[in-house]
């Protein structure tokens, strides 16, 4: 029988490390491999970082992103990719670069810029390169409120704030936007994403919140089920429902893991599926 080279799903993540293990391409992988999806990483930055806060960063040489981009593209069929913490303009571009140069699948863009404790993940000046080189290449962007509020450069309170923004980002040029509502400060008890897609659908994706500050990895988590979702053959719409209940077990069912914003349960949706 003739062998089926790469014909198991593929994905990759271009990011940043967390030694702490619940975020950047950490949480990423470990998505990925809950997902039954090959995971693949381009790290673009370093990050010492705990469930407490971010010690130190260092970015990527560009030319170390090239090769890792370069030895994927020789030898895996990436079907989805997703970027997070890229750090600065010159990263971005890069990312982008490499983007436009190899098919890597559809793209979600994470547009990673300030972690839990306070760290700027990304530069200022860095924001308009995701504007005029990312958003552009991107399959779908998922800004959270703080994000968002940087894109379109007012503030974001209510619901209809919050859409309006979102048919703002989409006439950048992003085909489907998702603005994620984990800091949406709503006199309600829920977490709403509103999801606005290329067709000019949309809706509100809208769970209870939980009262926890272990969220440690929320919004990378999120991006790396929808990819691996993509990857597995799923629509954009079908990959956002399975990636918000997979994120609201994963918030759910608390592990005791470090003093700070604790990462999340990476096996609670499979095993929730197994009950
Ligand atoms: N306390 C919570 N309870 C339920 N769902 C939550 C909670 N916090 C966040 N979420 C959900 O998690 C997902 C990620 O949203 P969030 O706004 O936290 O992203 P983020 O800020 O990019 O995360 P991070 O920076 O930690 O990676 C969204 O679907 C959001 O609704
Ligand atoms: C490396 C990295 N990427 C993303 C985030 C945001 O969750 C983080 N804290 N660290």
């Amino acid at each position: 029988m003739e062998e089926q080279i790469n014909s198991f799903p593929q994905v990759l993540t271009l990011a940043g490390t967390d030694s702490g293990g619940g975020a950047g391409i950490m949480a990423d992988l470990k998505t990925m491999q809950s997902r039954r999806v090959f995971g693949t990483a381009v790290v673009v930055a370093v990050t010492a970082q705990n469930t407490i806060g971010v010690q130190r960063s260092m970015m990527m040489p560009t030319e170390m992103i090239d090769e890792q981009c370069a030895s994927l593209a020789a030898d895996f069929e990436i079907k989805a990719c997703k970027t997070g913490m890229l750090g600065d303009a010159v990263r971005v571009h890069c990312v982008a670069e490499n983007l436009r140069k190899y098919d890597f699948g559809p793209l979600i863009v994470d547009p990673v810029m300030i972690a839990k404790g306070g760290a700027q993940l990304l530069a200022d000046d860095a924001i308009q390169t995701v504007k005029d080189e990312l958003l552009p290449l991107a399959t779908l962007v998922t800004p959270n409120l703080v994000e968002a509020e940087r894109f379109v450069g007012r503030k974001l309170q209510t619901k209809a704030e919050v859409q309006a923004a979102a048919h703002e980002l989409q006439q950048l040029g992003v085909q489907n936007v998702m603005i994620k509502g984990g800091h949406l400060d709503l006199a309600t008890n829920e977490a709403a994403d509103y999801v606005l897609f290329a067709d000019h659908t949309d809706l509100w994706l809208s769970s209870p919140r939980i009262k926890t500050k272990r969220t440690h990895g929320t919004g990378d988590t999120l991006s790396s089920c929808m990819a691996a979702e993509l990857a597995k053959g799923a629509t954009l719409k079908e990959a956002v429902y399975t990636a918000k209940a997979y994120i609201q077990a994963a918030i759910a069912n608390t592990i005791q893991v470090g003093h700070g914003h604790g990462p999340l349960n990476h096996w609670a949706y499979a095993d929730q599926q197994a009950d």
